[in-house]
């Protein structure tokens, strides 16, 4: 039987343990984790994004401070912002939604973010942290990414896993993650030969291309774990709706597990935005991070010694 993981209810899960121990620092510290979005221009699906993750944060006892800048901004404008927002007490993370636009340096504008705030984990000091295996800030996609699969497979030491894309954002520290947690780890992109055969490999795929559909089912080792990172915006009989990067009615005919769109990633990153800001709340006013909220909310399904395989 297929497995369905619902990433919606993971991430309410975690959104609610996040909410008792903001709960808690506030009651106990009187401190309010505090998340500030700063949004170039006005592209309608970052809108929706941003705005959802507003609402989460505050469902969850997080200030949220949105800031909308007009596309001509200046380097120098946005930059004067981050600084401020890096000076500012009540600010525990900063997230700057990506892309920007192509006037404006991705790389300047994130290496100006201080690494202690940046709770999307894309600064080089938290990359480098997360690939030494150091403690870092990581990336909220592929965080959520991992905690599914935790909580599916339980222990994934010595498993297969394929990384499709190499992204900064998803496929790179996917791949790290994987690899920290002793999986054997392949990445493919574009310029991979015989990536369907690859992808038979694998005990675990995560498919991160932003091509929609692209894995079909035949791709896929019976009773692998399928993670569908891809968000795309397809129109079909005239109508817009998302699809992933993988093929869901072919897919779950042979996996043992596999994530929707939507309603598997997605609601998972932005939970793990919100852990990450927490994380950096109490990091900031030297106070204990509980290391279990992922854990607590997630228990594992499966005994820790069972493989997809058997
Ligand atoms: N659920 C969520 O929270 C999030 C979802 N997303 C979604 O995930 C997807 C990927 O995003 P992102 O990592 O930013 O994308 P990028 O465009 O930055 O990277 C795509 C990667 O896929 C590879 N690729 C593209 N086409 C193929 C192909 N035909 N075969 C094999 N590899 C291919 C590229 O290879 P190469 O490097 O060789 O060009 C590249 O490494 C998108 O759909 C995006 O919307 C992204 C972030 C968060
Ligand atoms: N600095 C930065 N950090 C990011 O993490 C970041 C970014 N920029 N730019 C854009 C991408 C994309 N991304 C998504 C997060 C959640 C959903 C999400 O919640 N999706 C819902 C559905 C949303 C809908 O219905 O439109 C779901 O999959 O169920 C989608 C996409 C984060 N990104």
């Amino acid at each position: 039987m297929t497995r369905i993981i619902d990433g919606k209810q993971q991430a309410n899960r975690l959104r609610e343990v996040i909410g008792q121990e903001t709960l808690g620092l506030q009651e106990r510290h009187g401190i309010r984790p505090g998340l500030a979005v700063v949004m170039v221009g006005n592209d309608p699906a970052s809108q929706v994004y941003v705005r959802n993750k507003a609402r989460q944060a505050g469902e969850a006892g997080i200030a949220s401070f949105e800031h909308r800048l007009e596309a001509n901004v200046s380097q120098q404008a946005l930059l004067a912002l981050i600084a401020t927002l890096n000076a500012d007490p009540a600010v525990h993370g900063i997230l700057v939604q990506l892309p920007l636009p192509a006037s404006l340096s991705e790389a300047a504008v994130i290496q100006a973010i201080a690494p202690d705030k940046d709770v999307d984990g894309f600064h080089p000091i938290n990359i480098g942290n997360l690939a030494t295996g150091a403690r870092a800030m990581v990336p909220c996609t592929p965080l959520g990414c991992l905690m599914l699969l935790r909580q599916q497979l339980g222990e994934l030491a010595g498993k297969r896993a394929l990384v499709l894309g190499r992204s900064n954002i998803v496929g790179k520290p996917m791949a790290n993650l994987l690899l920290r947690d002793s999986c054997t780890v392949t990445v493919a992109h574009s310029r991979t030969h015989g990536l369907a055969e690859e992808c038979r490999r694998a005990d675990i795929l995560v498919a991160a291309v932003g091509r929609p559909g692209l894995v079909t089912g035949d791709w896929i080792k019976p009773g692998a774990t399928i993670i569908d990172v891809g968000i795309n915006r397809i129109e079909e009989q005239g109508r817009s709706r998302l699809a992933g990067d993988v093929d869901f009615t072919s897919a779950s005919q042979v996996a043992g597990a596999i994530t929707p769109v939507p309603g598997g990633v997605g609601p998972m990153t932005i939970a793990c935005l919100l852990l990450n800001t927490l994380q950096a709340t109490c990091h900031q006013h030297r106070l204990p991070f509980a290391e279990d909220i992922p854990q607590r909310a997630l228990p594992t399904h499966r005994k820790p010694t069972r493989s997809v395989t058997s």
